[in-house]
């Protein structure tokens, strides 16, 4: 397989019923029609790929079912995005999340998919049903609460349903999702018919995943959602307990390392620049943070940098870079590492990886340059 090609990603959200699937159809008829090859990740609550039955038979697709991406299967996820790209080669990976799923738990566990396997997240596309938000927003709720959450981490908006709404509540509708995200291009659309532009896959269109802004003080779906069915909202209510802040982390935790274990035998001892706090404690502050305009910055590395300009590279990062991770060789020493750095702090642990890995870093912040950063890891490799 072509190591070097870089797989783009694009992440459906939206609530229950939105019209994800209906969105899906379009997108796959156009990159049909344009021989692209396209390859589906389905997530679904209940036990039956249901909405996978009205996906073209053609499609390589894999599914995720009985539980949601972001939290019971999310350390799956990165296994099912390896076993697609190995299988099908596919050109670009759509992922559609349950309407239940927290987006910003799936944008997580797909930036820790790319520390091991080259893609690239594109987009973060909510498709949001306007009568259903503007009914909820009147009622709140938690329900509520993950569609504002969904529509926060979106970096494009689509407002479905508009022949069921009236012109002046579609205004309102438009207006409550400004409020909530006052980045990212909003499109109003009947049966999700929009621009197809925003699924170009050519190097001008591609761009660094930009999130304009969202609040991430409340995890709302719990690690233990079981719906037995979909498509009640009510349900979805009932059956997610809202659980703090440190189970979500320990959460986050267990993920991560199912995922790293995967692929490498972690030495746990070899900490070299452990400072005190430990990483996934900062990672449980950054859930507190309200963030506006969050972006990530992804580099594969295509040889072995030494592990002093690293570190330099590390200590000049702006402070508005808060968290980064990836998998390096130096070019000083024998082994690859692991590095986390979070809230200004540097941990390396050494790794074995079996098979193919690739050496890549993820940096995550907020309206950091990352033009300027780009440019200093280039650097290093010369
Ligand atoms: N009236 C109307 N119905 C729509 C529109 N878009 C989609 N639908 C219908 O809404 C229902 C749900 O659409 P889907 O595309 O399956 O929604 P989804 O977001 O994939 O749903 P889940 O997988 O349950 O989260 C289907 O019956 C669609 O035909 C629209 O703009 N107007």
């Amino acid at each position: 397989m072509d190591n070097k090609r870089t797989i783009p990603i694009y992440l459906f959200s939206g609530f229950l019923g939105s019209g994800k699937t209906t969105l899906l159809n379009h997108v796959i008829d156009y990159y049909k029609a344009a021989d692209v090859k396209v390859a589906v990740i389905m997530n679904e609550l209940g036990d039956v790929n249901l909405d996978g039955q009205l996906v073209d038979s053609d499609i390589p697709m894999a599914e995720m079912l009985s539980g949601c991406i972001c939290c019971t299967i999310r350390g799956d996820l990165s296994m099912e995005i390896k076993d697609l790209i190995e299988e099908h080669r596919p050109d670009v990976i759509i992922i559609e999340s349950t309407g239940a799923a927290n987006p910003l738990e799936i944008i997580d566990g797909i930036t820790e998919t790319s520390m091991y396997t080259r893609i690239d997240l594109r987009k973060v596309i909510t498709v949001v049903d306007g009568p259903e938000l503007l009914a909820r927003s009147r009622r709140g709720g938690r329900t509520y609460k993950l569609m504002q959450d969904q529509i926060r981490c979106a970096t494009d908006l689509i407002v479905n349903k508009a022949d069921k709404i009236a012109p002046e509540e579609l205004v309102e509708a438009q207006q409550l999702i400004r409020e909530l995200n006052p980045h990212a291009p909003l499109t109003v659309t009947i049966r999700c018919v929009t621009d197809m532009r925003l699924f170009d896959l050519s190097e001008q269109a591609a761009s660094i995943g930009s999130w304009p802004h969202h609040e991430h003080d409340q995890h709302i779906c719990g690690a233990n959602c079981t719906h037995d069915s979909h498509d009640d909202a009510s349900n979805h209510d009932h059956n997610h307990a809202s659980h703090d802040n440190v189970s979500n982390r320990d959460h986050n935790q267990d993920s991560h390392d199912n995922a790293s274990n995967r692929d490498h035998q972690h030495d746990s001892q070899d900490h070299t620049h452990a400072n005190g706090q430990h990483n996934s404690e900062s990672h449980h502050h950054h859930h507190h943070h309200t963030h506006e305009h969050v972006m990530t910055l992804t580099h594969y590395f295509d040889r072995a940098v030494s592990s002093h300009a690293f570190e330099a590279l590390i200590a000049a990062l702006p402070k508005e870079v808060y968290r980064a991770k990836g998998i390096l060789t130096f070019s000083d020493t024998n082994s690859r590492f692991l590095f986390q750095y979070a809230y200004r702090e540097l941990e390396f642990t050494r790794i074995t990886p079996q098979g193919h890995v690739n050496d890549v870093a993820v940096f995550i912040g907020e309206h950091f340059a990352k033009e300027e950063l780009l440019r200093m890891l280039r650097q290093l490799e010369q």
